[in-house]
């Protein structure tokens, strides 16, 4: 195959059975699905319904008698194949909330039977690198999420800590940070997903017990070396992004609020983008795609029309509540259908970890073989030119013989060390010698023994460090191979099988068709009436296609209308967010305040926020003067002590002071107490945010009670305050007198008295709060 061969993305389609709260209310299934040949089709809506059902094809479709473990072989098996070629891949679930996206990629772990893709994908990539015997492999895995359109390192001990993504010219997008663990076998692989799946955002909605509040991504990388047919060692670098997208929501049918609408209107606004993109990739007259709207989108831009292999497992729910969403669902999938992907093999990247890893160890390996034949590694490797000798040692992982050094390392650490304690009895039963020259030859002996335990005990170390270096870098094994490769070819003959054996009951049922056909058309032209009669059924039927084609469009437009509604339902509630934040500030923060804030901010588009830029450093202040001394006086002094010493006084305390004029550093003062009028829109304003927090709880509060209230707040404050501001009186007087002229007023012209008061354009108009709060 080519190497940039364009190629869509392939699209499968899972739809999970009627769940037990929509069996108990009596919901209906109105998916129909048909696996024919190489494709499959779904039809949704009801047979007694007057619209014909919509109908869909796409590469498989999957209904809810499919098991795990089938859906992984048939979607997703390929794949790990391809990432051990060196390509990237993506294996990605779309759908409504509540359809089966966290089942279909994460699954349970016990039983096995219900494990998930990612779990199948873990094993499968180990089970592919026990077979290959001739090659050195890596694996590291990382997981990350996008709460909020913020991005999370869901393996870090600090899981809520925002990451910044950056882009590179040529290895693409990357998170800056973000961690990443080596892997040896599947099982510490599974505990790498179970860690990260401890740390999703996960929270309850009326849709779905357990729903994933943030899109998930876990990365699994694989660098693989090989010896190439030119001789020489050649890495790959596969990566193998599996994600877990959250679920669009209906406000309508979700009642979220707090927490959890916020959530769903960043997840709507984020899969509302993936959508552009499927659009502008799928468009031919749109040149531009709006990758960077969102994170996610930046995210899978490689997997979405980049250089990527990637599986969309669009999950659907089978009850006719949903019909709407599982449309919408389909008609997406269907489009992505469209989008062209340019998947490539990373050969010999610059960043590859294993060839540093390969280095090391031979680096290690070297070292260790010098130290055995007497010499010192450090010399000698600088005097040849450190990478030469590395390629002499051997490149082989030996555990045998490493087993065989260590063992005799040990005995030859005791041997020393009995050596050692032989001659030093000798010694010391030496009767020749005098006491001092007995401890001189002891400390010589304990020096020399120290001095060979060490070297024995750095050959240790270095054997204990190079073993778990190559513990890392994982090499199959060739009982395995053997094992793998009939394995394959006993998967392979049962496909052939199977495939023979669907083709044989094809062809009998097109036979028994034709037959059927045969009679019917003997039978129908047996006059011409008849003929007649089967132009006009021919002729009703393309009818009702064309209608059937209508209600489509017509059914578009509507669903655009309700897509429409919902970002307008977005759209009032951000815009209701606003007002209040823009009524706060124009009401309780100084005008220059806040022109400070607008000058020095600036909006980062790494974090996605408005920041501040830092601020200037304050000049230093310069210290005051140096204090000099009198005339004749070596320092300062101060006058009492000088006249104390001329009296002869020889206190010390009249010795020559060390006396520096340093100013305090005070605050500076940022605030002021307001002197003025209080203006007719500070007090519409409180009222009004009173009046706005009382209403959510009793449907209305009288405007005394809300003076009342504010009464009451002023009067808990201390005394102390009281006194240091006693405009605040007079300030109330003018705010309940304005509540009262309101009070009276009939009800529109108090609407029409607060909006005149808002827009009010003249600043000099609007007296501002400062120090009010
Ligand atoms: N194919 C299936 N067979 C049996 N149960 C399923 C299947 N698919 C989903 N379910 C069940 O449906 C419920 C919702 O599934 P899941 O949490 O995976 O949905 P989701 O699409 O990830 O939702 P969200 O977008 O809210 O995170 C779970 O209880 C799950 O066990």
């Amino acid at each position: 195959m080519s190497k940039n061969k364009s190629e869509c993305i392939q699209v499968v389609i899972r739809c999970r059975p009627l769940s037990k709260k929509e069996r108990e209310n009596g919901n209906e299934k109105v998916v129909q699905m048909y696996s024919r040949e190489d494709k499959g089709e779904i039809m949704v809506g009801r047979e007694g319904d007057e619209e014909p059902p919509k109908q869909f094809t796409f590469d498989k479709v999957f209904d809810e008698a499919i098991g795990q473990e089938q859906l992984f072989e048939e979607s997703s098996r390929a794949i790990v194949g391809n990432v051990l070629e060196g390509y990237n891949g993506t294996i990605f679930a779309y759908g409504q909330t509540g359809t089966g996206k966290t089942h279909t990629m994460e699954g349970e772990q016990k039983p096995k039977e219900m494990r998930g893709v990612m779990s199948r994908c873990f094993e499968a990539v180990f089970n592919c690198i026990d077979a290959h015997k001739d090659a050195q492999f890596l694996v590291r895995a990382s997981y990350l999420e996008i709460y909020k359109e913020n991005i999370r390192d869901l393996l870090s001990p600090n899981p809520k800590n925002k990451l910044i993504m950056h882009e590179k010219p040529d290895s693409g997008v990357y998170v800056k940070d973000l961690s990443s663990f080596i892997c040896k076998n599947y099982q510490e692989m599974q505990a790498v997903q179970n860690t990260g799946r401890k740390n999703k955002s996960m929270g309850e909605t009326k849709m779905n017990a357990r729903s994933s509040r943030s899109h998930s991504v876990f990365t699994l990388t694989l660098e693989c070396s090989e010896l190439g047919p030119d001789g020489k060692d050649h890495i790959r670098v596969g990566k193998l992004n599996m994600v877990d997208l959250a679920g669009s929501e209906r406000q309508s049918k979700t009642d979220a609020s707090g927490q959890r609408l916020e959530e769903a209107i960043k997840i709507n606004l984020s899969l509302t983008c993936l959508c552009q993109v499927i659009s502008a990739l799928t468009d031919t007259k749109s040149s531009y795609v709006p990758y960077r709207d969102s994170q996610l989108t930046r995210l899978l831009q490689d997997s979405l029309g980049g250089n990527t292999k990637t599986v969309m497992i669009a999950n659907i729910g089978p009850a006719d509540y949903n019909t709407d969403e599982t449309i919408n669902t389909l008609r997406w999938a269907s489009r992505a259908k469209n989008i062209k992907n340019k998947p490539r093999i990373n050969e010999d990247p610059k960043d590859a970890m294993l060839r540093e890893f390969q280095d090391e160890i031979h680096k290690l390996r070297a070292q260790l073989e010098m130290i055995q034949d007497g010499k010192d590694p450090g010399v000698t490797m600088a005097a040849l030119g450190g990478q030469q000798i590395v390629e002499k040692v051997i490149k082989k992982k030996d555990e045998k013989k490493l087993k065989e050094l260590e063992e005799k390392l040990i005995i030859e650490k005791e041997q020393i060390k009995k050596k050692a304690d032989e001659e030093r009895q000798r010694i010391e039963q030496e009767m020749n010698m005098a006491d001092d020259e007995k401890k001189q030859v002891l400390d010589k002996l304990r020096q020399q023994e120290e001095e060979k335990e060490k070297s024995k005990t750095k050959q240790q170390e270095l054997i204990k460090k190079l073993k778990k270096m190559e513990e890392k870098v994982l090499v199959g094994s060739e009982v395995m191979k053997e094992a793998k490769k009939q394995e394959k070819e006993l998967k392979h003959t049962r496909k052939i099988l199977e495939k023979e054996n669907k083709r044989r009951e094809r062809l009998e049922d097109k036979k028994q068709m034709a037959d059927d056909e045969l009679l019917k058309f003997n039978k129908k032209f047996g006059n011409l009436q008849e003929e007649l009669d089967y132009v006009t059924g021919k002729l009703q039927k393309v009818w009702q296609k064309y209608q059937g084609v209508q209600n489509e469009i017509q059914e578009q437009q509507e669903e655009f209308l309700r897509d429409r509604q919902d970002m307008y339902d977005t759209i009032f509630e951000l815009d209701t967010q606003l007002k209040l934040k823009t009524s706060i500030i124009e009401n309780f923060i100084p005008d220059d305040e806040v022109k400070k804030v607008t000058d020095n901010s600036k909006w980062n588009e790494e974090l996605n926020d408005w920041v501040l830029k830092p601020p200037k450093r304050f000049q230093k202040k310069k210290g005051g003067n140096r204090p000099v001394s009198a005339v004749g006086m070596k320092r300062p002094t101060s006058e009492y002590s000088r006249i104390a010493k001329g009296l002869g006084d020889v206190n010390p305390r009249f010795k020559f002071e060390n006396i520096l004029d340093l100013d305090l550093d005070m605050p500076e003062r940022t605030t002021e107490d307001y002197q003025g009028q209080v203006s007719e829109r500070v007090s519409t304003a409180i009222n009004m945010i009173l009046n706005q927090n009382e209403e959510e709880q009793t449907a209305s509060v009288p405007i005394e009670n809300l003076i009342n209230f504010s009464d009451s707040i002023l009067q808990e404050k201390p005394v102390t305050e009281k006194a240091a501001r006693p405009k605040s009186a007079k300030r109330l007087k003018s705010a309940k007198k304005k509540a009262s002229t309101l009070q009276q007023l009939p009800d529109d012209t108090q609407e029409t008295e607060t909006k005149a008061s808002h827009d009010t354009t003249n600043p000099e108009d609007i007296p501002r709060a400062k120090g009010l709060m």
